[in-house]
C-alpha cells in the first residue's frame, strides 16, 4: 500500500522556492523561485540577493531613504536569478513557482524566456503599479497566473536522524 501523505507537485515546487528563499539575506522579504519544465523536471532555482562575486556588505539592505542608498537598484530578484541560473537552457513552456507575485521587471523576463505559467503564493504588493503592470503584461502575453492554495499550512523539514 503506497504512502498517502506525500506532498503534491505544487507543494514540492513551491516548497523548494520557499526553501531557496531561506538563503536570502534580505531582512524584509525573502523570495525564492523554481523553474520546472513540462515533465515536472526542475530546470533552475534562484533567490533574491546581491551580485555574484561581490560581498553582501558592498550594498545596502535598506528599503527607505535615497534610492541609491537602498537595496532596490542592486538586488537581483529571485525570478531573474532562476532564469539566469538556467544558463541559457530553453525555458519555452516551463512553469515558474515563486512565493511572491512577480514585479513588472520579472514579468517581462518571465514572458521573454518562454515561461507560460506562474504559480505564486503571496500577493502583498497587489495594489502597486508594478504588480498591476505585471498582471496586464501576463494577460496580454497569455501567461497563466495561478495562486496556490496549499492543502497544508506548512511542511516541516527536520535534520533529525535515527542514529
Ligand atoms: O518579483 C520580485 N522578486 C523578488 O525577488 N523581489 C525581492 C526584491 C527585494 O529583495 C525584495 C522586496 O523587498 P521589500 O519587500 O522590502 O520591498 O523581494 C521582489 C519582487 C516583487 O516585489
Ligand atoms: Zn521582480
Amino acid at each position: 500500500m503506497k504512502r498517502t501523505d506525500y506532498i503534491s507537485w505544487d507543494e514540492y515546487f513551491m516548497g523548494i522556492s520557499l526553501l531557496s528563499g531561506m538563503r536570502s539575506k534580505d531582512p524584509s522579504t525573502q523570495v525564492g523561485a523554481c523553474i520546472v519544465d513540462m515533465d515536472n523536471r526542475i530546470v533552475s532555482i534562484g533567490y533574491n540577493g546581491f551580485l555574484n562575486g561581490c560581498s553582501d556588505e558592498d550594498f545596502p539592505w535598506e528599503r527607505e531613504g535615497d534610492f541609491l542608498n537602498t537595496k532596490y537598484p542592486y538586488v537581483v530578484h529571485a525570478e531573474q536569478n532562476a532564469i539566469l541560473n538556467a544558463r541559457g537552457k530553453n525555458l519555452e513552456g516551463c512553469s515558474i513557482y515563486v512565493n511572491l507575485f512577480p514585479c513588472h521587471d520579472c514579468a517581462r523576463n518571465i514572458i521573454q524566456s518562454g515561461i507560460k505559467k506562474v504559480y505564486y503564493l503571496d500577493d502583498k504588493y497587489k495594489d502597486t503599479d508594478s504588480t498591476k503592470a505585471s498582471k496586464f503584461m501576463f494577460e496580454k502575453a497569455k501567461v497563466e497566473c495561478i495562486r496556490l492554495k496549499p492543502r497544508t499550512e506548512k511542511i516541516e523539514i527536520s535534520f533529525k536522524t535515527q542514529d
